[in-house]
């Protein structure tokens, strides 16, 4: 492992924003660090860099002591979401600038700086913008050039802070596959910031969880889609529908619902609480079912409904729109589950964004 943080503390005045953080990055690696708004994720960044000290802890590159070092000696290369570009220095200015900065018995020679920086403006594709200023450049094209002036000190290990945020969605996703095609073949360690799942998703070999200051889950993207660890995971992935439902023998029961799909759990008789997508139900018309559909809306290509028991169990659902023939308001459903993640404990928490009051948007009779 090449960046290894542990038992990593930093509070500011009362409020304890990194609780405990432990992560190991290996070398040519991309991780996220993804979570919602005051989760920890930018200051973690910034003691990485160097930029900010913890309370406790430690952090280390290489088996190197990096708290001793400053953010020069740590070799980091760093993007923020607002491009911090010189606006009065060229493309090519831009990118050399940190080799120029350089105390002089590190500094490259003045033929070796310009060959670097055509060497980054080919890779990033970006060289025929080589003598623009950052007002002549669009927003993703700044990026570019943020991303060539971090690279060019070749960094030990290149951090991004919401690199995308300030951009449209299109230009995100190019972007995007970009920043892995460069990432590739560049083989530098790469940790980025960002509060967008799709983004993380797409992008990283891991992804981090934060939430509160902790890591709430580490892994692959497949494994957190999948299996989130933790209540908190789960709904911030969108499985946002809860149901209390009784374990008996690893099996998940609960009236109405059919459960068979799911994989036994090792949880203990008693009850518990299911998390699931709305798109892992399927409602099927069942007359004897104890569900009925009592709203829908459409999106275009999804159904999106309603189902509640006279139990007072309310369920939304999402079907794609040329798979929901019958399920028209009063009809009387099943409710096949076919994934979903369970808790042990009974009560829904009162965080589960799904409230049983809000009518759905768009709805038709
Ligand atoms: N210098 C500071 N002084 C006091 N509080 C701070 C300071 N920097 C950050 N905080 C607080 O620490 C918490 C975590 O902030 P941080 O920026 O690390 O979160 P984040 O996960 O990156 O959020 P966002 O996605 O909004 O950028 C927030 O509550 C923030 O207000």
């Amino acid at each position: 492992m090449s960046l290894v943080i542990s038992h990593l503390a930093r509070r500011f005045g009362a409020t304890a924003v990194l609780r405990g953080i432990q992560l190991e990055v290996g070398k040519g690696e991309l991780v996220a660090l993804l979570g919602p708004s005051g989760s920890g994720k930018t200051t973690l960044l910034r003691i990485i860099a160097g930029l900010d000290w913890p309370d406790a802890g430690g952090l280390s590159f290489d088996g190197t002591d990096w708290l001793g070092k400053s953010a020069a000696e740590r070799r980091i290369g760093f993007v923020f979401q607002h491009y911090a570009l010189f606006p009065h220095m060229t493309v090519r200015d831009n990118i050399a600038f940190g080799l120029t900065v350089l105390p002089r018995a590190q500094r490259p020679g003045k033929a070796q700086i310009a060959a670097t920086v055509d060497g980054l403006l080919r890779f990033l594709q970006i060289d025929g913008l080589s003598d623009r200023y950052p007002a002549e450049l669009s927003g993703g094209q700044r990026q570019r050039v943020a991303l060539g002036r971090a690279m060019a000190i070749e960094p030990r290990v290149l951090l991004l802070d919401e690199p995308f945020g300030a951009l449209d969605a299109q230009v995100r996703r190019d972007l995007r596959r970009w920043l892995r095609g460069v990432h590739d073949s560049a083989g530098t360690t790469t940790i980025f910031v960002t509060h967008d799942q799709e983004e993380a998703f797409e992008l990283a070999d891991r992804v981090v969880v934060m939430n509160g200051g902790v890591v709430e889950q580490i892994g692959h993207p497949d494994e957190i889609y999948d299996h989130p660890a933790t209540p908190f995971v789960a709904r911030f992935l969108g499985l946002t529908v809860e149901v209390p439902v009784a374990m008996r023998a690893g099996r998940a029961q609960a009236a109405g619902l059919d459960l068979a799909a799911l994989p036994r759990r090792a949880l203990p008789d008693g009850p518990a609480t299911l998390f699931l997508r709305p798109a892992d139900i399927q409602p099927v018309p069942d007359p004897a079912a104890p569900f009925r559909v009592t709203e829908t809306a459409t999106t275009g290509a999804l159904l999106r409904l309603v189902a509640e028991s006279e139990a007072g169990c309310r369920i939304e659902a999402e079907v794609p729109r040329r798979e929901a023939r019958g399920l028209s308001v009063g009809q009387p459903v099943g409710l096949r589950i076919v994934a979903g993640q369970i808790f042990p404990g009974g009560a829904p928490s009162a965080a589960a964004p799904t409230d049983a009051s809000r009518p759905l948007k768009e709805a038709r009779p």
